[in-house]
């Protein structure tokens, strides 16, 4: 294990904002801090990075007890979401600050630069000053900077979180490629729990100062531990007192034979993209939100169900459910 964190407690006044939280980050791995806003994922991230002290708790990397080492002395990279960089300086500059304070000789230094932004694709913009680049550009400078002087762990704070959907997107391949190409421990925060199935090796589920679950993209989508996991990595909804998926809920336009079902009326039909979607007001329960369905389009024509229409409702075989 590359980071250890054991028994980690962190307080702002009276709000806890970790509490006795204990992860293992494997090495060579991306490792997705996961969670809604507030969790304690940056927290978590910060106190791994020796920017935040816990009240209580341990920190070790590679082997060694970090817990009372200050930051600097961490050996590890970090990127925030908004990357401050030094603006009066060329983009191949601030990628060889690392370097340059640490009196790297010179040819070193220009070999490593002319490497990183090849990584990073930028080589041609080695000569711009940041504001000439875009946000995406930047943030994979701020990645080059941060690579430059060979970290044992990068860590990085939602990372793309101020870019637009699209570069996001895009970003995210990159990143993906970058670290098939360059190994290094890279653990990231994010809230976005698409970014962390695409992107990670191992997702970490922080909410209120807890960790909810540990475990591959499809550990935690296939076999959630609770509830709250199950919610947070994909849409749900609810039928016959169990949380389900709305793709795993099978839609019959009669009663099926021999099948226990859940009789209802479909309130709403919404196409969205390549999906339709159905609200469907079970028989029975009145005041209960309605049970949400999605189905392919090819799925919804042969069905030929909308609104009005009365449909009959089952989880689909070994579909995954929860007790509500
Ligand atoms: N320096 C601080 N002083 C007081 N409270 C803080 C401080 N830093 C964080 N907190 C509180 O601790 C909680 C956890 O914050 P943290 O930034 O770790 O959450 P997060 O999961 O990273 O959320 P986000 O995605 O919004 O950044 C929040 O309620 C936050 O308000």
């Amino acid at each position: 294990m590359s980071i250890e964190v054991r028994n980690a407690t962190k307080r702002f006044g009276d709000f806890v904002a970790l509490d006795d939280v204990s992860v293992s980050i494997p090495t060579g791995q991306l490792t997705a801090l996961l969670g809604p806003s507030g969790g304690g994922k940056s927290t978590l991230l910060r106190i791994i990075a020796g920017l935040e002290t816990a009240d209580s708790g341990s920190v070790s990397i590679e082997g060694r007890d970090a817990t009372h080492e200050p930051a600097q002395k961490r050996n590890v990279g970090f990127v925030f979401q908004h990357y401050a960089a030094f603006k009066h300086m060329t983009v191949a500059k601030n990628v060889a600050f690392g370097l340059e304070i640490r009196k790297t000789p010179k040819e070193e230094i220009r070999e490593r630069v002319d490497e990183l932004l090849r990584l990073v694709h930028l080589q041609q913009f080695a000569d711009r000053k940041p504001s000439q680049l875009s946000g995406g550009q930047r943030q994979r400078m701020a990645l080059a900077r941060a690579l430059a002087v060979r970290p044992s762990v990068l860590l990085l704070d939602e990372p793309f979180g101020a870019l637009d959907a699209k570069v996001r997107k895009e970003l995210r391949d990159w990143l993906r490629h970058l670290h098939d190409e360059v190994p290094v421990t890279t653990v990231f925060v994010t809230h976005d729990q698409e970014e962390a199935l695409e992107v990670a090796d191992e997702i970490v589920v922080v909410n209120e100062g807890r960790v909810e679950q540990v475990g591959s993209p499809d550990d935690l989508y296939d076999a959630p531990a609770n509830r709250f996991v199950m919610g947070f990595l994909g849409p749900v909804t609810e039928l016959s007192g169990r949380l389900v998926r709305p793709h795993d809920v099978h839609v019959f336009t009669e009663p099926p034979a021999g099948l226990a079902s859940t009789e209802g009326r479909v309130v709403r039909a919404l196409r969205v993209g390549f999906e339709v979607r159905l609200d469907v007001a079970l028989v029975g329960v009145p005041d209960a939100a309605p049970t949400t369905v999605t189905l392919t389009r090819a799925e919804s024509r042969t069905l030929g169900a909308e609104a009005g229409s009365t449909v009959w409702l089952r989880p689909a075989p070994h579909a995954l459910t929860l007790a509500v």
